[in-house]
């Protein structure tokens, strides 16, 4: 028996002006469920696509998915996406941006229902008292949360985070990758990140899987990530393995670097 998530050979090929371009090859992750894996790696590697082949939303060329025990063949909502930036429909409220996916996916639950699960997920990220703000009112990191309660809505087996703080302040930031664990622990939801931040990804993951390197990018070191949960950020920074850990991380990712140069050159 496999693991809840398990990219077994994974590739991609894209089709490009100078032929065929191999990116992702080889590709192997098992994930048990309500793991929460960080996926790193240096910018261009293939993580993006690989995330978007388990959302099912960019062709696979080679091997396969299996998403509890479903090889997946296309989008579903049983796995929700946040994007760096949540494009909502900056004309419609906060509770309108949620409720709109949740009309879909459950259009057979009552409108008492579907009202308490929106402003369920909004208020557990924070915006309880924004509700009926439009989209386009509010900041970025207020929209980011919309993003988020959207994505839990529609009660995912499995979450994609694709940098989904990236383009928030420090602060904001960090006050999100709290929230959003929170809520993590309490639904089991299994998570795979994109970071590209080696502090963020300690914070939040049970592993952390680092990727070569493209063309033909694959799993080149996965670290099981120790710190006990529910995680504490001041306990997780002053925990005696956390510079030891941070040191591999990085020590990874310019041995990349090295191996870049030495092909370039
Ligand atoms: N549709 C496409 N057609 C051709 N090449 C593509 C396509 N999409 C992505 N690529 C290329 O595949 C490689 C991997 O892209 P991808 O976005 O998956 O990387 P990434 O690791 O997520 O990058 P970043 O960290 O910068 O977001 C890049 O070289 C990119 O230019």
């Amino acid at each position: 028996m496999g693991g809840y998530v398990e990219c077994f050979k994974l590739g991609k090929t894209y089709d490009t002006q100078k032929g065929p371009a191999v990116i992702v090859e080889d590709f192997n992750l098992e994930m048990r469920q309500g793991d929460y894996v960080s996926l790193l790696g240096h910018s261009g590697c293939g993580k993006s696509t690989v995330l978007m082949m388990i959302a099912g939303l960019n062709e696979i060329t080679t091997g396969g998915i299996v998403v509890a025990n479903h090889e997946i063949d296309g989008p579903g909502p049983d796995r929700g996406i946040v994007f760096q930036s949540p494009c909502l429909m900056p004309w419609m409220t906060a509770y309108e941006n949620v409720m709109l996916g949740v009309k879909q996916v459950y259009a057979h639950a009552s409108k008492i229902d579907r009202h308490d699960l929106v402003v369920y997920y909004l208020t557990l990220v924070g915006l309880g008292d924004s509700l009926y703000k439009r989209a386009s009112d509010l900041s970025q990191g207020m929209q980011q949360r919309v993003g988020i309660a959207r994505a839990f809505a529609l009660k995912p087996n499995m979450l994609l985070l694709d940098e989904p703080f990236g383009m928030l302040d420090s602060l904001t930031r960090m006050e999100l990758q709290e929230i959003l664990l929170d809520i993590l622990v309490k639904e089991g939801v299994t998570t795979m990140m994109i970071s590209h931040d080696v502090d963020e990804a300690l914070f939040m993951s049970d592993r952390v899987v680092m990727m070569t390197n493209g063309p033909r990018a694959r799993v080149g070191a996965i670290f099981d990530i120790p710190f006990e949960r529910p995680r504490v950020r001041e306990a997780v920074l002053e925990h005696p393995e956390y510079y030891e850990y941070r040191e591999k991380l990085l020590e990874f990712l310019a041995e990349q670097d090295h191996k870049k140069a030495a092909v370039a050159g």
